[in-house]
């Protein structure tokens, strides 16, 4: 699993996907848009929009998939909702990971029932050159023995490991960034796909008033 707010996907998201489910040897990501993102404001362009968008964006690629599970439920969109949504899926044997970047690993203390996460799954963090900074004493704890080197000792169990991975292509892209250039007027062109750029010209997105910070 790899949840956002995808408010837009962009290349960081997306080749992170493929460079994961190549480095890992994971049979499929589920890329999943938070319906209501349970820690910030609510995004400016509304779940079925972001949701368009990821799938554009992904299109044809192999092993990404455009996951729709959370705009089915009411409610804060909560982790480990999604992941027990994707346990029942996939059974109790199967070995889940939810991958997050660096900056939302950071406050992973602040998310709700984290200790249920590592029961439902495995935490892949992947290193975002734009965000460094050291882990709050509260992650530390809770990732206390946990940790491994490689995704071999990883996937000997089916949940409760943490894998700090420095993927190939690691972009500093964020879309906070792209909401201020679309809504500057300024050229967002090799930051998404083509596709994506498309449908926020089309649907007139991120113009200044929807800018959600
Ligand atoms: N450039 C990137 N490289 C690796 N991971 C990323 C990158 N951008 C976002 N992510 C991760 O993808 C997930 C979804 O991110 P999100 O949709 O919030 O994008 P974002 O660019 O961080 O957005 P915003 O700027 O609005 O916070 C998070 O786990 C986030 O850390
Ligand atoms: O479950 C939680 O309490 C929780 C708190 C904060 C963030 N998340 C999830 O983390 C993912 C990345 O969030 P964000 O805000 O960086 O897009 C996304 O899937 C969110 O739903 C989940």
């Amino acid at each position: 699993m790899l949840g956002g707010t995808f408010d837009p996907v962009h290349l960081g998201h997306l080749r992170s996907a493929v460079e994961l489910h190549e480095a890992l040897g994971l049979d499929r990501v589920h890329m999943i848009p938070a319906h209501v993102p349970p820690h910030r404001r609510a995004p400016g362009v509304d779940a079925a929009r972001r949701l368009a968008m990821l799938e554009a964006g992904i299109g044809d690629t192999p092993g990404l998939v455009a996951d729709d599970r959370e705009l089915r439920r009411q409610g804060p969109s909560y982790s480990g909702d999604t992941l027990a949504s994707l346990r029942r899926d996939y059974g109790a044997r199967a070995r889940l990971v939810m991958a997050v970047g660096a900056d939302a690993f950071f406050k992973l203390h602040q998310w709700r029932d984290p200790q249920r996460l590592f029961e439902l799954a495995h935490v892949v963090v992947i290193d975002r050159p734009d965000h460094r900074q050291a882990l709050p004493a509260e992650v530390n704890r809770l990732i206390a023995g946990r940790e491994v080197d490689t995704a071999g000792a990883l996937f000997a169990r089916s949940a409760g490991g943490v894998l700090h991975l420095r993927l190939p292509s690691r972009m500093a892209i964020s879309a906070t960034g792209l909401r201020e250039r679309l809504a500057e007027g300024r050229s967002v062109r090799y930051l998404l796909p083509r596709a994506v750029e498309d449908y926020i010209r089309v649907h007139d997105l991120y113009r200044w008033q929807e800018l959600s910070g």
